[in-house]
């Protein structure tokens, strides 16, 4: 059974790497703005779905006949109530670090599955508690100087430039970089499919 992921992140894909599996990847291209929900669980849902189907749709298209599974997700960090994605600017950013300096937010990822080629789909959210270090002004600057704020939900890593910044978690750590191996595996035997038989086989790289 094959693994596709309906997702351009690279820390996704290194995620399901890690744990032995190399999925297909497959961009949704969904545009993200154009979904909106009254929570930010709710929004983060919406999304993986809109991307997993996005992809799904074209795979059955292209080969109805195929054997695999559709997985979309979407991140978002919530903070006084509102979803954070990526910062539009280095700008922003700064702005956001300074509000959430010492204090915690949640880190709600969306998961939805779609199995090809009946179209059985299984959809759940992971929900991480971060804790955020009370970075002065002058390391925020320096953190965003690096730019990688900018290129993820929250504006922070939890495995990256930003972990000195992250001073504990509640939850499950894979979930706050993108995508939550035990959910997925759950969802997956849902569907009846065994997370051991997405594994790569022994010895590939
Ligand atoms: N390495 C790492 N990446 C993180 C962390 N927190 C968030 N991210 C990344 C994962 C995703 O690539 C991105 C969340 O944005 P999205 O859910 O919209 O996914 P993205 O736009 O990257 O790709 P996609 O929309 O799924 O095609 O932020 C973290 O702690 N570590």
């Amino acid at each position: 059974m094959r693994l596709v992921l309906a997702s351009a992140s690279p820390a996704r894909l290194a995620t399901l790497r890690g744990a032995g599996v190399t999925p297909a990847v497959e961009v949704s291209g969904v545009d993200e703005d154009a979904l909106h929900a009254e929570t930010v669980p709710a929004l983060v849902s919406a999304l993986a779905r809109a991307k997993a189907e996005a992809v799904a749709r074209r795979r059955l298209s292209a080969d109805g006949a195929v054997e695999e599974v559709v997985i979309g997700c979407d991140s978002l960090l919530e903070l006084d109530g509102q979803g954070l994605g990526k910062p539009v600017d280095a700008v922003e950013a700064v702005r956001r670090w300074r509000a959430m300096r010492g204090r915690s937010g949640v880190l709600h990822t969306g998961h939805h599955v779609i199995r090809l080629p009946g179209g059985a789909t299984r959809t759940a959210i992971a929900s991480t508690t971060v804790h955020f270090a009370d970075l002065d002004d002058a390391e925020i600057e320096a953190y965003v100087a690096t730019g990688e704020p900018l290129l993820v939900a929250g504006a922070f890593t939890v495995d990256g430039l930003g972990g000195p910044y992250v001073t504990g978690i509640e939850g499950d750590h894979h979930n706050v970089v993108g995508i939550s191996l035990p959910l997925l595996r759950a969802l997956l035997a849902d569907l009846g499919v065994s997370w051991t038989t997405l594994r790569d086989p022994a010895g590939s790289d």
